[in-house]
């Protein structure tokens, strides 16, 4: 039995997970600057909360992970001190907005309209004082913390901590984001069919609806049109988490 009471996740985790509010309908995000703090206004409630693990993700001073959700770019506004913000990688799949003050990413945004998560921005909700926001529901990218000097001793005890929680451990993404970027190569390689014509598209739209008051809503970011042919999955994953960063 592994001995979970000192690994630390994420502040917005270890002391228990707050759940969500059903009328919840945004908030504005803060960075950590004492003087002109960037904001971000978010006009919708997230989805596809999670923790992750990769380097590339930011987190606050001493966590392993970072907490990041989903949300309609068209929900992302920029209301103050925008030009503090840098882009930390444009060559990036997610351009991660930073503020140059403080070092905190704003917001991510995916510029490739051939992502199979195109249209969706990635936020840090615990930046805004807020509460009602989406629950994390898994962690995503858990081996990878050890890239940044986790002991992989430590592992056994990490991934039983996250258990704990009731966030189940993936070392990719969870098996519905897995299943929605397959679908989207599958959709480009012309081995499932796209919309059949006449018929809505499966599975649910490709993000989240900015509605001012839904309930928390988990929808699968589906697959866009193919703008080019010839990858195989492998090279997708790559495509999508690979060493641009
Ligand atoms: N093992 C790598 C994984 C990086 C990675 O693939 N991160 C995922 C999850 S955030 C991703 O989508 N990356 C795209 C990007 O960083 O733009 C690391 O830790 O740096
Ligand atoms: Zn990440």
């Amino acid at each position: 039995m592994e001995n979970t009471q000192a690994v630390l996740i994420h502040p917005a985790v270890d002391g228990g997970i707050k759940r969500a509010r059903p009328d919840f309908s945004g908030g504005t995000l803060t960075c950590k600057c004492t003087t002109n703090p960037v904001k971000v206004r978010v006009g919708a409630q997230t989805a596809h909360n999670h923790v992750c693990g990769c380097t590339k993700c930011w987190k606050p001073e001493g966590a392993i992970f970072s907490q990041v959700a989903v949300v309609s770019r068209d929900a992302i506004e920029v209301v103050e001190n925008g030009d503090k913000l840098q882009i930390v990688n444009k060559d990036a799949p997610i351009q991660r907005y930073a503020c140059t003050g403080c070092g905190v990413h704003m917001y991510g945004r995916i510029e490739n309209k051939d992502h199979p998560f195109y249209g969706l921005d990635f936020v840090h909700t615990e930046l805004s004082k807020e509460d009602g926001w989406a629950a994390p529901e898994f962690a995503a990218f858990v081996s990878s913390v050890i890239e940044s000097g986790v002991a992989p001793s430590r592992m056994d005890g990490i991934r039983a901590r996250l258990r704990e929680l009731g966030l189940t451990p993936y070392d990719t993404l969870s098996p519905p984001l897995m299943d929605a970027i397959a679908t989207h190569v599958a959709k480009r390689e012309g081995k499932l069919p796209s919309a059949p014509a006449g018929k809505s598209p499966e599975p649910a739209p490709a993000q989240p609806k900015p509605a001012a008051s839904s309930a928390p809503h988990r929808p699968a970011p589906s697959p866009q049109p193919a703008a080019e042919g010839g990858s195989v999955f492998s090279r997708l994953l790559n495509k999508l988490f690979g060493g641009r960063g």
